[in-house]
């Protein structure tokens, strides 16, 4: 089974990704990982605004080294954003998450376009959400635990903003598959969050 998951930042798709991995025992792909990994080469060779650079740092991309600790910052944050609306790093990325997607018994995949654009087919599809102030509390949250110094305003202020770039992008934009359930997380903890994920999986499952 392919499990879907797709939404705007700290909506909470990556902590459903991970515990719906575990209850299935299949794979987990967080997708944003490999953008956030490309944007971070590029910073590294002070070359973010180059897109060939961008491409080239896709196309070497291996994920055994991925360090998802180092990765998962405000700033990393903001500049996948910036190297994901270029189609071709979207392209050099495509073959590595369809050979995870087809793995024998499934896995599951985070980002924005897995149900629209990586495996339209998946068996299950949610798009998850929450209102941005919300998506801001727990970024802010967890980026202020782990030592960032950032405020509230700053992270709300991010999540807007990419929001609306990984929305209006030519290619691959955000946005929810037809055949995708919408789950919003705004009033709902993480166990709640999971059991109504859960109960959706397991609809789709049946054919329900
Ligand atoms: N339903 C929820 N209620 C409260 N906190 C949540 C919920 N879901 C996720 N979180 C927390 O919010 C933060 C962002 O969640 P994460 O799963 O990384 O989001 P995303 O993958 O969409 O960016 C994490 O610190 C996570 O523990
Ligand atoms: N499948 C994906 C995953 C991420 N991304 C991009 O990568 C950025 C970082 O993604 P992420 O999932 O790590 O970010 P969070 O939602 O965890 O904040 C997003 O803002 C998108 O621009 C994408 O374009 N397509």
């Amino acid at each position: 089974m392919i499990i879907a998951i797709d939404g705007p930042a700290a909506s909470g798709k990556g902590t459903l990704a991970r515990r719906l991995a575990a209850h299935y025992a299949l794979p987990h792909l967080d997708t944003g990982l490999l953008y956030r990994a490309v944007a971070a080469r590029c910073l590294a060779l002070g070359r973010l605004d180059d897109a060939p650079a961008s491409e080239e740092a896709a196309r070497h991309l291996d994920l055994s080294t991925l360090d998802p600790e180092a990765l998962r910052t405000a700033a990393l944050g903001e500049a996948a954003s910036v190297v994901a609306a270029r189609q071709g790093v979207r392209a050099a990325l495509l073959d590595l998450q369809h050979r995870f997607a087809a793995q024998p018994g499934g896995a599951v995949l985070d980002g924005r376009d897995i149900g629209t654009v990586i495996c339209p087919r998946a068996e299950a599809k949610l798009f998850v959400t929450a209102t941005p102030e919300v998506r801001a509390e727990r970024r802010y949250r967890e980026l202020a635990s782990r030592g960032e110094p950032i405020t509230y305003d700053a992270v709300l202020a991010d999540i807007r903003k990419r929001d609306e770039r990984d929305s209006a992008r030519a290619t691959a934009p955000l946005v929810m598959a037809e055949d995708a359930a919408l789950l919003d997380t705004s009033q709902l903890d993480i166990p709640a969050a999971f059991a109504a994920a859960l109960a959706i999986v397991e609809a789709r499952r049946h054919g329900r």
